[in-house]
């Protein structure tokens, strides 16, 4: 589902690279924790799946094709087919949730009626049923993060990208939050996960990724945490 082979990204001005010669290659379906300290690459791995950076050598696939050679108009299908959640949310305040969610089939032209019976059906598996008419500053920081993973699943992607999400949140809150990520995975979507969170990944233990200053210096299925901050 993604592959990276000997991949280098170095960013302009930086005298180290961000990843250096990373190859990895997920399969669909697989759960995958990408650990290591701050700096050494994590955001940078999942922002090439995202083709919002070129590497600098080396391939990335997602899905069988080389996404560095895709043309431009061909980007936002591969970014649809990629859910994308974050530790800060990214909510649009102004809008309910229902909106929130609705927002993100609507700008990808889904008929109105795919809307209308997609969103309550996501907001139910998400566990907010009940809640669509909040706005987000109406919501635990919890509730908030489960918006943004019914907005990041609506369309049921074959990835899904999460960035830190529970780095907001407090122990509880994230157990939640990752059973909810845990039942994504068993839809069959890949679910790629940047985390500093070392409870989580060892209670998970799911297949561990460590970088350390770009280089993959572990490669673990049911892996632990297993750094020292
Ligand atoms: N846009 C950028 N321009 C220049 N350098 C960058 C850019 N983004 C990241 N870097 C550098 O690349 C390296 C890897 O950063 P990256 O954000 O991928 O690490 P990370 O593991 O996600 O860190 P964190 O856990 O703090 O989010 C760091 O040295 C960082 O300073």
């Amino acid at each position: 589902m993604i592959r990276f082979e000997k991949v280098t990204k170095a960013y302009p001005g930086q005298a180290r690279s961000a990843l250096e010669q990373v190859s990895v290659d997920v399969e669909k379906g697989e759960f995958v924790f990408l650990v290591g300290a701050s700096g050494s690459g994590k955001s940078t791995f999942l922002r090439l799946i995202l083709r919002e950076y070129r590497p600098s050598s080396g391939r990335v696939y997602v899905a069988g094709k080389e996404i560095n050679r895709l043309a431009g108009w061909k980007v936002p299908r591969l970014r649809r087919q990629i859910g994308t959640v974050f530790q800060d949310f990214r909510l649009l305040q102004n809008k309910t949730v229902t909106e929130n969610v609705a927002f993100a089939l609507q700008v990808i032209g889904k008929p109105k009626a795919q809307v209308e019976s997609l969103v309550p059906e996501t907001l139910e598996m998400v566990g907010l049923e009940g809640k669509g008419d909040r706005l987000p500053d109406e919501l635990s920081g919890g509730e908030q993060q489960r918006v943004a993973i019914a907005r990041a699943f609506v369309n049921r992607p074959m990835i899904l990208i999460a960035d830190e999400p529970t780095g907001n949140l407090d122990p509880n809150t994230s157990v939640g939050i990752m059973k909810l990520l845990d039942r994504i995975n068993r839809t069959g979507t890949t679910v790629l996960m940047a985390t500093h969170d070392a409870g989580i990944v060892d209670q998970m233990r799911k297949r561990v990724i460590e970088l350390e200053d770009g280089h993959v210096v572990r490669d673990q299925a049911r892996g632990i945490y297993g750094y020292q901050n």
